[in-house]
């Protein structure tokens, strides 16, 4: 039986005690015992005394053992252990606030626990100690503790899925605003009373499901550490698609992919996109809400699913039914409608979808929305609810990811939004181009309490006359709040070494080290599939991508004769434009033996294209990111690109003085330069195969995961959480 007795740290310096409890051998339980293991600099060579409450003293060493002069049971006299309870009492008081004080820290070490420090020693304790620790803790005395937190006893390191901040205690960040407790809601806002309740007397947040889902998934299979630490939040990324479920380019991976970046830093992360169609796996929530949209009532219902330390909620609803190939289809005034809806129904989840059993609530919150189509959100944030006294804490965040597709239309639009009309001028602008005109981006970035933008290049670009695209002033205005952040890849879906699509056909995974054997089996197995003829010694050439201006696949038909003299091969993957559709079915017609032009979308054909070729051709006009480039030097292809956006800051131009460098880029998007570059290229590749694979190599070594995006998007997230 544990018992509780008092605990004395004696050194020269100074002597504390404090009331511990005590396991059936006489040590102290696991989570103080490990707090004092985690400030061990500080208590090395000191000695514990320990009583047990009943009259029985010893003394102990940092180490964890009873120290062999100073077991007192049954040898120390009445009068010793008399004179140390009286001490203990004496000491209560100065010893209560130390101890508030070790239990408010202790909420920080359970979050430090999981950091490899700590873990390295807990993995360094002797085997009696870590035996004790095991049988410790269960009944620790936690101020702190609420019911649904993991108690400190059952937390495992590797499997403390919670991060601290789903409790509404301590920081004030946390708290949900008390206005949102009341029924007097704004008429705009969907009915909260069932849902979400904020006691005063436990300071607790609870959320009730309204239709009582007993069901939800219990999520503890999250193995990396906070490295977040102090900056752990709820972050809710919404966007119109979202990779694997929906995709129409890159936006859809980057919902998919920084997401479980930002897990696995420790925040709790959550997606919400529209269900398009039936996606297996997923878990209706019985969770429905009705939004008002154009003055009809729609009613959504929430599915979702827990992947890889992320929570993906789909909104489900009429309007988005059966679109999966067409996300972006109908007129102008239909989209509009599918986003009012998807931005009103994501902003209210936090509230009513319990995710894991619990709602993530308002506190300590982020959205980071996704190009126009949802920055009507931190709009809708701040009409809807800051302006009425709710979600006080919570933030958004916009990010640019094409600033070419606005939310245009004229003036009129504004009554589809469903705003207070002093709203309107946000929204209206005037260009020469468009003349006045009503537009949801511009309205998004003045009111987002940051922007991101997918590369350092773009964001510079994006201030200009022609990169901003009609937008460049407010940018240049709202620059305080701009941060350039280019993408990652998703290496568990792009990477040779593990790519599912290079495991059949003839397709093999590589790596560098088999970079000579796997590639050249790619190539071949691709050559077979587009019934190409096999030739390994003639360049490869692809190009994977929208068929739109901004992708510049106008520059590839103009090249095309010239590199029909080269004896290369050709494979252009896309849709899009329909005269640029059918450009390449009239050069694959023309060029039979040598060219393939694939009009359609297909995301096994481009993994298979992006492993087989030689050579990416991507002679954007502009580029905000790019990913086709990252996921072709991650494969040992070698990219040729237009020295723009991204694409400029990701693809050095290969220096064959100094062999450094990844691929070719040329300054200007017209078709002579592209021909220069690509000539450029197939030379090296003809006639230097050293430098060759020395570019494949380089590029394959980089690393272009998402870590070191996710840290700089969590700063971007944290100045928005201190802005007001
Ligand atoms: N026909 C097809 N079949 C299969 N897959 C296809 C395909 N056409 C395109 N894809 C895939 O869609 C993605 C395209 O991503 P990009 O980043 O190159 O361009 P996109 O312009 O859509 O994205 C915008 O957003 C992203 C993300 O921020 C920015 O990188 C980019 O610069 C910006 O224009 C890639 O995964 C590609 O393989």
């Amino acid at each position: 039986m544990a018992t509780m007795g008092s605990l004395a740290f004696v050194s020269e310096l100074n002597t504390i005690e404090t009331t511990v409890f005590l396991n059936n051998r006489g040590l102290p339980k696991f989570p103080l015992f490990a707090y004092y293991r985690s400030r061990k600099s500080i208590l090395d060579n000191k000695t514990f005394v320990c009583s047990n409450g009943n009259g029985r003293v010893w003394r102990m060493k940092a180490s964890g053992e009873k120290s062999s002069g100073g077991d007192g049971s049954g040898g120390d006299s009445d009068e010793a252990l008399q004179a140390v309870i009286e001490k203990s009492k004496k000491l209560l008081a100065k010893q209560r606030d130390l101890l508030q004080q070790v239990f408010s820290e202790r909420r920080d070490v359970i979050t430090s626990i999981n950091n490899t420090t700590i873990n390295s020693e807990i993995e360094d304790i002797s085997s009696e100690e870590e035996q004790s620790f095991l049988e410790l803790d269960s009944n620790l005395p936690d101020d702190n503790h609420t019911s649904d937190e993991p108690s400190s006893s059952s937390v495992d390191p590797l499997k403390y899925r919670v991060p601290d901040n789903l409790n509404y205690e301590v920081d004030s960040w946390n708290k949900p605003s008390e206005v949102s407790t009341t029924n007097e809601l704004p008429p705009f806002v969907s009915d909260i009373s069932t849902t979400y309740k904020y006691s005063e007397d436990t300071n607790e947040s609870t959320f009730h499901n309204v239709n009582d889902v007993a069901e939800t998934p219990k999520h503890d299979d999250v193995k990396s550490p906070p490295l977040a630490g102090a900056n752990v939040m709820n972050v809710i990324l919404v966007a119109a698609e979202c990779a694997p479920w929906s995709k129409t380019g890159g936006l859809g991976d980057v919902a998919g992919a920084l997401p479980k970046a930002l897990a696995k830093r420790g925040h709790r992360v959550m997606v919400v996109a529209p269900r398009y169609g039936n996606y297996a796996g997923l878990q209706d929530t019985g969770v429905r809400r009705r939004y008002k949209v154009n003055g009809q009532d729609m009613e959504v219902n929430y599915f979702q699913t827990y992947i890889d330390g992320v929570d993906f909620v789909f909104i489900e609803s009429a309007m988005f039914r059966n679109l999966g190939s067409n996300i972006y289809g109908g007129n102008r005034t239909d989209i509009l409608r599918r986003m009012v809806l998807l931005c009103k129904a994501a902003i209210e989840v936090p509230w009513h979808v319990p995710c894991g059993g619990l709602c993530y609530g308002d506190g300590n919150l982020v959205f980071i929305a996704n190009d126009w189509h949802t920055a009507l959100l931190p709009v809708y944030l701040k009409a809807y609810y800051h302006e009425h006294g709710l979600m006080h804490y919570a933030r958004s965040v916009l990010v640019i990811h094409n600033i070419a597709h606005q939310g245009r239309g004229p003036v009129d639009d504004f009554s589809y939004v469903d705003l207070p009309p002093h709203y309107l001028d946000l929204f209206r602008m005037y260009d020469p181009i468009g003349g006045e005109h009503f537009n949801i981006f511009a309205a998004g970035l003045k009111t987002a309490y940051r922007i991101v933008t997918v590369s350092h290049g773009y964001a510079w670009e994006l201030k200009t006359t022609e990169g901003g695209q009609g937008l460049h002033g407010i940018i240049s205005e709202n620059d305080w709040k701009l941060k350039g952040i280019v993408n990652g890849i998703d290496k568990t879906e792009w990477h040779p070494e593990v790519d599912a699509y290079l495991t059949s056909d003839g397709y093999v995974n590589y790596s560098l080290e088999t970079l000579r054997t796997g590639k050249p089996k790619c190539k071949a197995a691709l050559q077979r599939e587009l019934g190409l003829p096999v030739r390994p010694e003639v360049p490869l050439i692809a190009f994977i991508g929208r068929l739109d201006n901004q992708k510049g696949v106008d520059l590839i038909g103009e090249a095309v004769p010239w590199m029909m003299d080269q004896e290369v091969q050709l494979v252009m993957l896309g849709t899009g434009k329909p005269e640029l559709e059918q450009m390449l079915r009239e050069m694959e017609s023309r060029y039979h033996d040598k060219v393939r032009g694939w009009v359609g979308f297909s995301v096994k054909m481009a993994h298979r294209i992006t492993a087989g070729a030689d050579v990416l051709l991507m002679p954007s006009r502009f580029e905000p990111c790019g990913l086709n480039q990252l996921y072709a030097m991650c494969y040992g292809t070698v990219p040729v690109v237009h020295a723009v956006g991204g694409l400029k800051d990701t693809v050095h131009p290969f220096d064959p003085y100094n062999e450094s460098g990844f691929g070719w880029t040329f300054e200007r998007a017209e078709t002579g330069r592209l021909i220069d570059a690509l000539g450029n290229c197939l030379v090296t590749y003809r006639e230097y195969k050293e430098s060759w694979e020395g570019i494949q190599r380089r590029g394959m070594m980089q690393d272009l995961s998402w870590d070191h995006a996710a840290y700089q998007y969590e700063e971007v997230l944290v100045a928005a959480k201190y802005q007001w």
